[in-house]
């Protein structure tokens, strides 16, 4: 059984359709890559996959039980979400916004014990932001706090983890942590499902890739057959090819001819 599945989902705002015939299956230990130009409807997705928008059409499955019949405690126990690192109004420390990724799967009234605060720091480890953990986090740069985000849903330890165009804001050194993670999590087991604006992000680390074309036209399938210069090309509107290096694939604009 999938992890997360959407049958002919139709997703969109009120009766404003954004995008639909989205069949998706997320399977433990692998990593999906969604991609799509902006403001073609990835998020809109993404909530309703959450559980956060109604499906105009279809439905989510969540280990095999439709979303809409899970409480919000239920779903945080296996899936977990990164948002889009905005500045947030967290009136917490670091390790407090950890420990909400813990608490979020409590009880409304319960407090998190030991248990919570150790794996809370250890998923701060894990992203490198150990240091952090006393710090407010309304005063983060852009980039820790996109750390910060991953390390609540790491410390979730939910079965599924779904994340909002992680590295967007992420200098080379923590794009490339964040994307050993995302592979990590897959190979311990987790599904995994990332938005990403670089293609070749999917090529570095996704078992499959989706997409949704302008107009709201939903694609999924494994990346290299999906992902093809020509694909490429209609989904940003720009001319691109898609290069074989010895470290994987680049996609690059196609050179202008010569006059
Ligand atoms: N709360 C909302 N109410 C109504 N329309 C919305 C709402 N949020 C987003 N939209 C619209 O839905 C469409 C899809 O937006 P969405 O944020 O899902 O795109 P995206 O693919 O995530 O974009 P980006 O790559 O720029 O982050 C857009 O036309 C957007 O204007």
């Amino acid at each position: 059984m999938s992890a997360l599945a959407a049958e002919n989902l139709a997703v969109g705002h009120g009766a404003a359709r954004v995008a639909s015939g989205i069949d998706l299956a997320l399977e433990p230990g692998s990593v999906t890559c969604l991609l799509g130009p902006n403001g073609v409807g990835k998020t809109t997705l993404f909530r309703t996959l959450l559980g956060l928008l109604p499906p105009q059409a279809g439905r989510v499955l969540l280990g095999g039980e439709d979303i809409a019949r899970l409480s919000r405690a239920a779903i945080a126990r296996r899936l977990a979400y990164v948002p889009q690192a905005h500045a947030g109004a967290f009136a917490h420390t670091v390790l407090d916004l950890a420990v909400m990724g813990r608490t979020a799967t409590l009880g409304a009234f319960a407090s998190p014990g030991r248990a919570d605060l150790a794996a809370a720091r250890d998923a701060l480890a894990e992203m490198g932001i150990a240091h952090l953990a006393e710090r407010d986090a309304t005063r983060l740069s852009g980039g820790q706090l996109q750390l910060a985000l991953i390390a609540r849903a790491l410390a979730q330890k939910a079965g599924v983890i779904v994340m909002d165009e992680p590295t967007a804001s992420l200098d080379l050194g923590n794009r490339i942590r964040v994307l050993d993670v995302v592979r990590r999590l897959a190979d311990g087991g987790l599904a995994v499902l990332v938005s990403t604006h670089e293609p070749e992000q999917a090529f570095a680390v996704a078992d499959r890739a989706a997409v949704i074309e302008a107009g709201g036209r939903f694609e999924a399938g494994p990346v290299t057959p999906l992902l093809t210069a020509e694909r490429l090309s209609r989904l940003y509107s720009v001319e691109v090819v898609v290069e074989a290096t010895p470290s994987g694939r680049r996609v690059v604009g196609r050179p202008a001819r010569p006059r």
